[in-house]
């Protein structure tokens, strides 16, 4: 079987950090992946950032994975925290993917939701497809990232319905 038409890159053979960078998100926007808000409260306050990068990583102890920027507002918050709740979006959430994905000041990103608290006192949010509540138990820094290794501590399951789902650079709804 042959593969429609495609283009190979090798990045050994990219010298420019800035190409390199390109050609590494243009592949990964071919990489779909569910949306969430991941939120936090605590001393370092309360705030939230859309996020995609986020994966499960054992169910002994449940843990996820979630990958921060560290040039995000949210950092110092998120870190000084050490609590965090990612709520995976339906497919009605892309405004709010939108607000938390900016550069919106942190109270207007709550303002249009409604959010209680599971176990740790991170925002949950009431409509998420699913809600996992989380202690974030080590760090690893890779490149311009921390990943956060987050033990899950609650989880709510809310609502049936479509997923939003992030696929070349855009939104999508996906049914179960
Ligand atoms: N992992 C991350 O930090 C992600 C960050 N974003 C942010 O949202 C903005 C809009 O995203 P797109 O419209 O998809 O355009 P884009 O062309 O900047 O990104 C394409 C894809 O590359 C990956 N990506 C983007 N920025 C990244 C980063 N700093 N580190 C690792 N992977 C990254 C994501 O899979 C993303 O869907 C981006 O400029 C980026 O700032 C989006 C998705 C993931
Ligand atoms: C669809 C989407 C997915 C994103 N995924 C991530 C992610 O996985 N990790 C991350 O650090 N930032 C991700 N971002 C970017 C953050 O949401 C954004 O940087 C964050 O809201 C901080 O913005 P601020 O510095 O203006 O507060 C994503 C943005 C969008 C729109």
């Amino acid at each position: 079987m042959t593969l429609a038409a495609s283009s190979r890159t090798d990045f050994s053979e990219i010298t420019d950090n800035d190409t390199r960078r390109a050609l590494f998100r243009g592949a990964m926007a071919k990489l779909g992946a569910a949306v969430n808000i991941i939120t936090t409260d605590g001393p370092g306050g309360r705030t939230g950032f859309a996020a995609t990068a986020v994966c499960s990583v054992t169910d002994d102890p449940p843990t996820l994975l979630v990958c921060l920027n560290r040039s995000a507002s949210v950092y110092d918050a998120v870190t000084t925290n050490k609590v965090l709740c990612v709520n995976t979006l339906n497919a009605g959430h892309q405004p709010l993917s939108h607000l938390f994905g900016g550069k919106t000041p942190a109270a207007e990103r709550f303002a249009t939701a409604d959010w209680s608290v599971l176990t740790t006192g991170a925002p949950a949010l009431d409509d998420a497809l699913v809600s996992f509540d989380c202690v974030i138990e080590n760090t690893v820094s890779q490149g311009t990232h921390d990943v956060l290794f987050c033990r899950v501590v609650s989880t709510a399951t809310r609502t049936e319905g479509q997923a939003l789902f992030y696929f070349d650079r855009a939104y999508h709804a996906v049914s179960g």
